[in-house]
């Protein structure tokens, strides 16, 4: 459905300053996938979406989509896919149904068709008790879920979300979620979206691209990232003080844990399978006398796997990023 080679865009801001917004993304995307792009600000999530939708020229590389090239004919392009911008596209004024219908006639629909379409848009979001209202007397989430209803307008076969659930609350966001699952296994659409959102991105998409200062740096499914990049950690403490040393070498003789620390009463290690490691560390703790307080098994979070990848926190790098819980079960 996607496909991209070497996609690269070069910003020229000034004579002595060009920003290399995305330096050469190849990308696969099949039909019916639902593909998470994250990565911090700036990283060229979004520039990367507007070269997809035709919006920016790329500078150098191919991208097709739905088979058509997205610079010899960017109008084609256009016909398949739907955009959900960062903004918000919707005139203020109009009323939220007259917008839709609007947008069918862009979009070729006849006024019969467009009305049609809206009425069925309207009700697939939920929004049909809202009909009549103007844009600008409508909430964040209604305005986001009218947003996503403008983008669908032409039934397009892939849908670009560019950060769709930003600014909303987890309750909007939820329900924003339930819309875009249920419409998309209704019409079997390949949905990519960008997100700053790590829970949005774990939970919903089933294959998560991690970018990078304008490059994919890891690409699978997040418990795939997840295994691979960052792994489980026990986090331990111990009921006798002074004796965390000791745990540490019984926590070291465990069969595939690594980066043993100890930072006062507190044993930190990876380890293979954290649930397993617990209840094996307890029996085995308190059997040579140096038993536990605490012991936690941490499974990783995407932001984990982004500290694994590049040494930095994916959650300080803004603050529309949430504070994500770690999984964490007490023993
Ligand atoms: N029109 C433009 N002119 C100059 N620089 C630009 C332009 N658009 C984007 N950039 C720069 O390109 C880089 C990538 O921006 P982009 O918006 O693609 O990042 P992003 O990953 O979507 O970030 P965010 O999560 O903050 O939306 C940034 O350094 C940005 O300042």
């Amino acid at each position: 459905m996607i496909q991209t080679r070497g996609l690269t865009k070069d910003f020229v801001v000034s004579s002595t300053e060009t920003v290399h917004a995305v330096r050469g993304i190849d990308l696969d995307i099949a039909p019916g996938e639902l593909v998470a792009v994250l990565g911090p600000n700036g990283a060229g999530k979004s520039t990367t979406m507007r070269m997809l939708t035709t919006l920016v020229r790329p500078t150098s590389g191919t991208a097709t989509v739905a088979g058509v090239d997205v610079v010899a004919d960017p109008a084609t392009v256009r016909r398949h896919i739907g955009y959900v911008g960062q903004g918000n596209g919707a005139g203020h004024q109009q009323r939220a149904a007259d917008e839709l219908t609007m947008q069918g006639q862009v979009y070729g629909l006849d006024r019969i068709s467009a009305r049609r379409r809206t009425g069925e848009l309207l009700d697939a979001l939920d929004l049909t008790a809202l009909a009549r209202r103007k844009v600008s007397d409508l909430s964040g989430g209604q305005r986001r879920r009218l947003d996503v209803a403008l983008g669908l307008v032409h039934a397009p076969r892939l849908l670009f979300l560019d950060e769709p659930t930003t600014g909303l609350d987890p309750h909007n966001r939820a329900n924003l979620w339930e819309h875009i699952a249920r419409l998309r296994a209704e019409h079997d659409m390949t949905i990519v979206l960008t997100t700053h959102y790590l829970d949005e991105a774990d939970t919903m998409a089933e294959r998560v691209v991690v970018v990078d200062h304008g490059q994919v740096i890891a690409d699978d499914t997040a418990d795939g990232l997840k295994r691979t990049l960052a792994g489980d950690r026990v986090v331990l403490t111990v009921a006798v003080p002074g004796t965390a040393g000791q745990v540490a070498s019984i926590v070291g003789s465990l069969r595939g844990a690594r980066d043993v620390t100890v930072t006062g009463d507190r044993v930190d290690a990876r380890v293979a399978d954290a649930g397993a490691a617990v209840p094996e560390l307890v029996l085995a703790a308190s059997a040579t006398g140096t038993p536990l307080l605490e012991a936690l098994a941490v499974r990783p979070t995407l932001d984990d796997v982004f500290l694994a990848l590049t040494g930095r926190r994916l959650r300080d790098e803004g603050s529309r990023v949430t504070d994500i819980p770690t999984e964490e079960t007490a023993a």
